[in-house]
């Protein structure tokens, strides 16, 4: 659909309006009572959500690609119908296939409180299949007012069971990646992929000084992220998730990555709402599955 024909249908007045952005791809701008986003309808991808007065939330990298099958870095990548390298190890793309894809606009809507809401949908069709044999409905409802809601919404339309892990993989923007520190974890066990899969146990709040990749399981609803380099603190709300990724690349995984720059490592963190590792959700034929997150300053 053209920019025009989607400012026909769904534009709000004064809240929700489309442009090209970088690359061509389509971006959405909203402004709700309380704060704004950007969305880009290629991958379905929150880039951006700035409470009123207050800065990004979210990290962007300045070197993200913008063009059609590859990965925009920064903001929360939609990691489905896999997180991670291929399950199966048949050479498919890490992550799945939802973040390389374009997605539709389902419906826009300013709610009653001001906040505005915007549905996403991705179809399956024959080029899906080709990757993952299964037939799906996926959307993803986005809300935006002081705090940012992301739902991603699976529904089995097929007639036999499918097995998804998944994660609103969200890049949060701190001041000091070494004055930065994450709470709501301690006692958690964790899947240590630095350390080749070894199963720890966390111990007070999670301090990041090297290269992390952990998968956090028996996580409970509520995360904090304290960035004392911009003296805040970032709440993360989840539901339907059973398990969380932690993931800073530091300095040398960064320096090997294109699309991001030597020391955005220390500008950035992933705390990612998952069903990832042992938290596999498994859906019979009609069922659903919500994924939610909720950001905010607390
Ligand atoms: O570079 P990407 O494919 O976007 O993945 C970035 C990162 O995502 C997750 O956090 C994984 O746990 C990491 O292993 C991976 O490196």
């Amino acid at each position: 659909m053209t920019i025009a024909d989607l400012t026909r249908r769904f534009a709000i007045d004064g809240g929700l309006s489309f442009r090209s952005g970088p690359g061509d791809l389509t971006m959405i701008d909203v402004t709700a009572d309380g704060g704004r986003a950007t969305i880009s309808l290629y991958a379905g991808q929150v880039l951006s959500f700035v409470p009123d007065g207050k800065t990004d939330l979210l990290f962007l990298s300045e070197q993200a690609y913008y063009a059609t099958g590859k990965a925009i870095k920064g903001g929360i990548p939609v990691c489905w119908p896999w997180f991670g390298p291929d399950p199966d190890g048949l050479g498919r793309p890490g992550h799945g296939f939802a973040r390389t894809r374009p997605w539709d606009v389902m419906e826009t809507r300013k709610l009653a409180d001001g906040r505005v809401m915007v549905i996403l949908g991705l179809a399956c069709d024959a080029e899906t299949r080709a990757i993952w044999p299964h037939s799906f409905v996926l959307a993803q409802e986005i809300v935006v007012g002081d705090g940012l809601e992301v739902a991603l919404i699976t529904r089995n339309s097929g007639q036999t069971n499918f097995t998804l892990s998944q994660a609103l993989h969200t890049y949060f923007r701190v001041g000091d990646i070494e004055r930065t520190r994450i709470r709501g974890l301690d006692g958690c066990a964790y899947i240590d992929k630095m350390a080749g899969g070894t199963v720890k146990t966390q111990s007070g709040p999670v301090d990041i000084s090297s290269e992390a990749d952990r998968i956090y399981t028996g996580t409970p609803a509520v995360l904090s992220i304290e960035d004392d380099g911009q003296d805040r603190r970032i709440l993360v709300e989840s539901k339907g998730s059973g398990s969380a990724v932690v993931w800073n690349p530091w300095q040398d995984t960064a320096k090997a990555m294109a699309d991001l720059a030597c020391d955005d490592y220390r500008r950035m963190i992933c705390v990612e709402t998952t069903n990832a590792g042992p938290d596999l959700i498994t859906l019979p034929p009609g069922a659903v599955h919500r994924l939610e997150c909720r950001i905010r300053l607390g």
